[in-house]
């Protein structure tokens, strides 16, 4: 076959229901369309005057009209745009898919920036069709001499075309809608449309009912010329009093009148993004959050974006007050492409992490589809949301370092939400990594580095000034990870530095080891939230050398009595015996039981569970696999502490063979529980009924 090209053809017939059904997927977004239309229509009009292509009569201002009128079944959009010659209507209405925009833009682009153009595909004026069975357009250009045109077209793909009788500038768009979409005419679903699409537009829009019904009490001097009156309304005659003349009391009580409820402004066409934040004072932006999010409680605080370069961008990100106990996290992030709302929560430009956060953007730069809600796969986007994730990590990290009694305010706020991100962007989480804030025994907010700085010269300290319960000052060991001690000679200085940073999950249920940590003036951090277990899985992962352990996981070395070889000995001995006591009153042979000498003389017993292991049954408790054996997955990590310092654990030693020696055994073993996790419902019925037998002895 001979070589051939040429231009495809498209079937007019086949590609209009696919326009009408299928471009978009939310049938309310013709009012976007239609509406953005009208604005882009007054931005050109006014851009004619600025290049004095055209002189804009005094006084005027741009405005869309949206009327609804539920009797005739119309819907109306009226603005005082440019308008249409008959050529433009037949060109950029008549030929599907060509933009009038692009052509402007292309006719003017040298002495105007069209950057505030919104229509680009020539599509969005038949997403009219999606709602209405017919759709007529009127339209005067602005041109000298042009004349009005009416255009109609009942959805099929023939339209007419005639001289229409519209007097003013303009375009108005009239849709009889379709008996399926009548809700589109009713007022209140308008309202809510419009301003969900539109409220922040550039161009004034106002909404209306046709014949409406609602009246307004105006000033007579407050009549604007589009007012229809009603009524002239007399003021009231007071009766009159003395020194009183008629003159001055008309001067106060001035003529009203009733006139038909005005149509309503919807839109901001100056939204806050828009200034600069230099410019915005903090009763603006908390305004500002209240109208868009309408959420009453104040917002913690707030970030400006506001960037020309390599993209234009700009926005405002607030954190909200999260209350953790009642409400899911979640937040809104409102995307919009010059002023005119795209959706909320494209997960393309917004990384995950902040859609916790409320606020808006605004890229005109976006790659956005017909359908403008998705985006086109592109490298730019994944550059906006760098670029967003930077500004966040780099507002914290400022208020961290200039303003650190403020960011200690919000942290516990703000904390799950910056977790969430650390685990979510690795580059956020570097950014992030010194600005961290873990809340320690007194409450005072540390960073990772005060963390690790803190804990030498608290050893210093701890070495000098520790003491037992008794107020008796005691020598402590250094606190190292205890695998250090035994670790070769071998073993280079770095290796050595391993840090541990102890944490607290439940400050209740671990308040015994947090009093013996205290007592031995050591630190930890709380960790209380979810999120925190990946979190420093994470940090331990990025940062070589750091080690978390909860405090319940092992008993340091600073915690115990100094013990001459022989005391350790006898130690090692008794724990032999008091062992076997233990594994036959528990009837637990897989239990292990050590014997040390604590400084805190009050604690009997306590549980300590390796690190690894806690962490290795709490993910299996995570994944709830019903049935499962825990012990099977680090049971064995479990260890009971006996104090041989505590008389009970001398008593039972002592007399092994006594009569209650195992009932001893057994409530040792339960409040050492008790202090590391909840007891279940077996033990806890047990352990209640043991300490009312044990209570009973006492009355004998
Ligand atoms: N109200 C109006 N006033 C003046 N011209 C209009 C009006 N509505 C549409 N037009 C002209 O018709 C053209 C096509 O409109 P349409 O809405 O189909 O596409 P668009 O706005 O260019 O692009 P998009 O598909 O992105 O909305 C517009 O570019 C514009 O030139």
């Amino acid at each position: 076959m001979a070589a051939k090209s040429g231009s495809l053809s498209i079937n007019s017939e086949n590609i209009f229901p696919i326009i009408k059904k299928w471009l978009y997927s939310d049938h309310d977004i013709f009012y976007r369309e239609l509406i953005s239309n009208g604005c882009d229509a007054v931005t050109k009009l006014k851009k004619l005057d600025m290049m004095g292509e055209y002189s804009l009569p005094e006084g005027y201002k741009g405005r869309v009209d949206v009327i609804v009128d539920p009797e005739k079944k119309t819907l109306t959009f009226k603005d005082n745009g440019l308008g249409m010659t008959a050529d433009e209507v037949e060109e950029y209405i008549n030929q599907i898919a060509f933009s009038g925009a692009t052509d402007f833009i292309e006719k003017y682009k040298d002495k105007s920036n069209s950057d505030q153009i919104i229509g680009h595909f020539g599509l969005g004026f038949y997403s009219a069709f999606m709602v209405a069975d017919e759709v007529h357009i009127d339209t005067l250009s602005y041109k000298d001499g042009a004349k009005a045109v009416h255009w109609e077209c009942d959805g099929g793909t023939e339209f007419s075309m005639e001289d229409g009788d519209k007097t003013d500038v303009g375009t108005t768009i009239t849709l009889f809608l379709n008996e399926d979409c009548l809700e589109f005419c009713n007022e209140y679903k308008a309202r809510e449309v419009v301003k969900k699409y539109c409220s922040f537009m550039p161009t004034e829009i106002y909404l209306s009912k046709a014949n409406t019904k609602e009246t307004q009490i105006i000033k007579e001097e407050e009549k604007l010329p589009d007012d229809e009156v009603l009524e002239e309304i007399e003021p009231e005659k007071k009766e009159k009093t003395e020194g009183e003349n008629a003159e001055a009391e008309a001067a106060e009580e001035p003529k009203k009148l009733k006139i038909r409820k005005r149509p309503e402004l919807i839109n901001e066409t100056q939204p806050l993004w828009n200034k600069h934040p230099n410019e915005c004072t903090k009763e603006e932006y908390l305004d500002f959050y209240r109208k868009v999010f309408q959420d009453y409680k104040e917002p913690l605080f707030w970030i400006h974006l506001n960037m020309d370069y390599p993209f234009n961008l700009k926005g405002i990100l607030y954190f909200p007050k999260i209350n953790m106990e009642y409400e899911s996290i979640e937040g809104t992030i409102k995307l919009y492409n010059n002023q005119v709302f795209i959706a909320d929560n494209i997960k393309e430009v917004i990384p995950e992490f902040l859609l916790l956060l409320k606020g808006v953007i605004d890229c005109p730069d976006l790659p956005l589809n017909v359908s403008r809600s998705a985006l086109q796969n592109d490298g730019f986007v994944k550059k906006i949301a760098e670029y967003i994730t930077k500004k966040v990590a780099d507002k914290l990290a400022g208020m961290c370092k200039t303003d650190k009694e403020e960011y200690d305010k919000y942290w516990d706020d703000i904390s799950p939400f910056i977790k969430f991100g650390c685990l979510k962007d690795d580059k956020f989480c570097e950014k992030m990594n010194d600005y961290i804030l873990f809340k320690n025994l007194d409450g005072k907010y540390l960073t990772l580095p005060e963390c690790l700085e803190i804990k030498p010269q608290d050893e210093e300290e701890n070495k000098e000034n520790a003491v037992d319960e008794n107020g008796n000052k005691v020598e402590a060991e250094v606190v190292e990870d205890k695998a250090e001690d035994e670790a070769s000679e071998e073993n280079t200085e770095e290796e050595k530095k391993e840090k541990i940073i102890y944490y607290v999950t439940d400050e209740q249920q671990q308040s015994q080891y947090i009093n013996m940590f205290k007592a031995a003036k050591m630190d930890a951090v709380i960790l209380t939230h979810n999120i925190d277990q990946p979190f420093i899985s994470q940090l331990e992962q990025k940062n070589e050398g750091i080690k978390f352990q909860r405090i319940d996981a092992d008993v340091t070395d600073a915690l115990k009595s100094k013990t001459s070889k022989k005391a350790e000995k006898e130690m090692e001995e008794q724990a032999e015996s008091i062992s076997k006591l233990m594994k036959k009153a528990l009837k637990n042979d897989k239990i292990t039981i050590k014997v040390e000498k604590l400084k805190n003389k009050k604690i009997s017993s306590m549980i300590t569970l390796s690190e690894e292991s806690r962490r290795m049954q709490d993910m299996m408790k995570m994944y709830s696999m019903p049935g499962m054996d825990m012990s099977a997955f680090g049971g064995e990590g479990e260890t009971l502490i006996l104090n041989a310092n505590h008389p009970l654990v001398q008593y039972i030693t002592e007399h092994q063979d006594g009569e209650n020696a195992e009932m001893i055994c057994e409530q040792l073993y339960d409040l050492a529980k008790l202090q590391h996790a909840p007891l279940d419902a077996d033990a806890m019925t047990k352990f209640v009924a043991r300490s009312n037998d044990i209570m009973m002895l006492l009355t004998k």
